[in-house]
């Protein structure tokens, strides 16, 4: 009879050290998660990031136990595929104490399962598809027919175009969370029209971002929805380095004025995200993609500006194209990075350490805001304001978030663990406070040196 390897944590972080990117875990030596108490290794020669759906975003769990990572992304066919990777146990001594909490959402995703919960419901989502395409169609409308006459209608347009690809991108995020079909494919697919064809971003690039988040929240150098320097500063953490970052000058001048210039900053936000979509599919990243999936990612963004630039050209003069662009890209800008704003930030950031001492249920809990459900809520953020539940259940669809939100809290409330429901007037207030306190707290770093 063969003996089971046995790990320590000291072995398995060891082996994450310096290893960020799929080129540093192929360039050699094990790289380390633990799933359930046993351990797995995704590192060079194993072919991981050859098949892995889910890519590089899985490096966010190198080092630590990605049990709950693991569950809120998979299937049983991913668990079907778990022994190509497994090299041993965690000693007896190294395994960690049961966590009540994690045992109770446990429990409370069975319940949601019989309650029917993930089940989604197909015309609800044939309902949002058809309506948000009807906004964008009314914005491209409303320009060929008032292009080249009305710069007010030019306006209208725009911000109606802004709205479309804000909607665009919650019901892709809903799609490619795979809230929707059981068959991945089906969702990958609707992804890539709402997502890149309609809202020009990258399936590839998004999944490869936001899942990162969804795996780290908030966790500082880690998480990049909060990796906002040298424009905004979320936490002392991001003060931490201001001296020794590159862009020392411009962080300064930002960071000292971030109260003011935070909705202004928004409104690159979707510019920044679609070069960002761009360079991921043209760049190093591009390399680990699957050709058939790189060549859809290209041809779909492709698609995007063949509508989007002659639509703009072609029915406006010079002036109310350039008119119609600002308003949709910079309207969008706002529209979008406000409701992810609004869903994390100004909530606490850990160090990684620091994030240690939390499962990772209750880290989605502590770093998540929710905000109360109205019909205006909840059709302006695409049910992200059930962001707690949402991080907790990312298949759970949109239209079933109300049935969990009383059970989370009430097992937070069983737990002593914080959970923070506000308006959404209420959260963007805390934001305001917390940037001003960060953009003090900076002067204060100025004086002092
Ligand atoms: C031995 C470990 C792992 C195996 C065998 C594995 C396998 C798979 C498979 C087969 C899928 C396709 C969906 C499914 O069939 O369930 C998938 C998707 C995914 N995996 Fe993993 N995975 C592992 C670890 C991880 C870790 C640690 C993460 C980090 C959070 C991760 C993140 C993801 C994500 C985000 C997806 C969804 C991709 C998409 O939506 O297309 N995986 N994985």
């Amino acid at each position: 009879m063969t003996s089971v390897k046995t790990f320590t944590w000291a072995e398995v972080e060891q082996s994450a050290f310096k290893k960020k990117t799929i080129d540093d875990v192929n360039a050699g030596g094990p790289a380390l998660m633990v799933i359930h108490n046993k351990v797995y290794n995704i590192g060079a020669g194993t072919g991981f990031f050859k098949f892995h759906p889910g890519g590089a975003v899985a490096i966010s769990q190198l080092g630590k136990d990605a049990s709950g990572a693991f569950e809120v992304f998979h299937t049983e066919n991913a668990e079907s595929m778990m022994s190509d990777f497994y090299v041993g146990d965690l000693a007896p001594s190294e395994v960690p104490k049961p966590n009540a909490f994690k045992d109770d959402v446990d429990a409370l995703r069975i319940k949601l399962t019989e309650m029917g919960a993930f089940k989604s419901n197909k015309l609800y989502y044939l309902f949002k598809v058809f309506s948000t395409f009807s906004i964008g169609a009314f914005s491209a409308a409303t320009i060929v027919a008032y292009g080249r006459t009305s710069t007010l209608a030019v306006v209208f347009a725009g911000l109606v175009m802004a709205f479309f690809w804000q909607q665009s991108g919650w019901l892709a995020h809903d799609f490619l969370h795979h809230q929707v079909f059981k068959n991945h494919s089906y969702n990958n697919a609707v992804g890539y029209l709402v997502g890149n064809v309609w809202q020009g971003f990258s399936v590839g690039w998004w999944k490869d971002k936001h899942c990162t988040h969804h795996s780290v929240p908030n966790i500082h150098g880690e998480d990049p929805d909060i990796n906002t320097m040298p424009f905004l500063a979320w936490s002392e953490h991001a003060l931490e380095l201001f001296h020794d970052i590159k862009d020392a000058d411009v962080a300064r001048f930002f960071v000292a004025h971030q109260p003011i210039l935070f909705f202004p900053i928004l409104g690159i936000a979707r510019l920044a995200w679609c070069a960002s979509s761009i360079r991921f599919n043209i760049g190093e990243k591009a390399k680990h993609l699957d050709p058939n999936q790189a060549l859809i990612e290209k041809l779909t963004i492709a698609l995007h500006w063949m509508w989007l630039l002659p639509l703009t050209f072609v029915f406006c003069t010079p002036l109310h194209a350039l008119l119609f662009l600002f308003c949709s890209e910079c309207g969008c800008g706002v529209l979008l990075a406000f409701v992810f704003v609004v869903n994390h930030n100004g909530m606490p950031v850990y160090t990684a350490a620091e994030a240690k001492k939390f499962d990772f249920y209750e880290l989605q809990v502590r770093t998540g805001r929710d905000v109360i459900s109205n019909i205006f809520s909840d059709w302006f953020t695409g049910g992200l304001n059930y962001q707690i539940e949402h991080h907790m259940f990312p298949t759970l669809p949109r239209h079933n978030f109300w049935m969990a939100q009383p059970l989370v809290q009430d097992l937070c409330k069983k737990h002593d663990v914080p959970f923070h429901k506000t308006t959404l007037l209420g959260g963007t207030g805390e934001i305001l406070k917390r940037l001003d306190g960060l953009s003090k707290a900076a002067g204060q770093i100025r004086i002092e040196n």
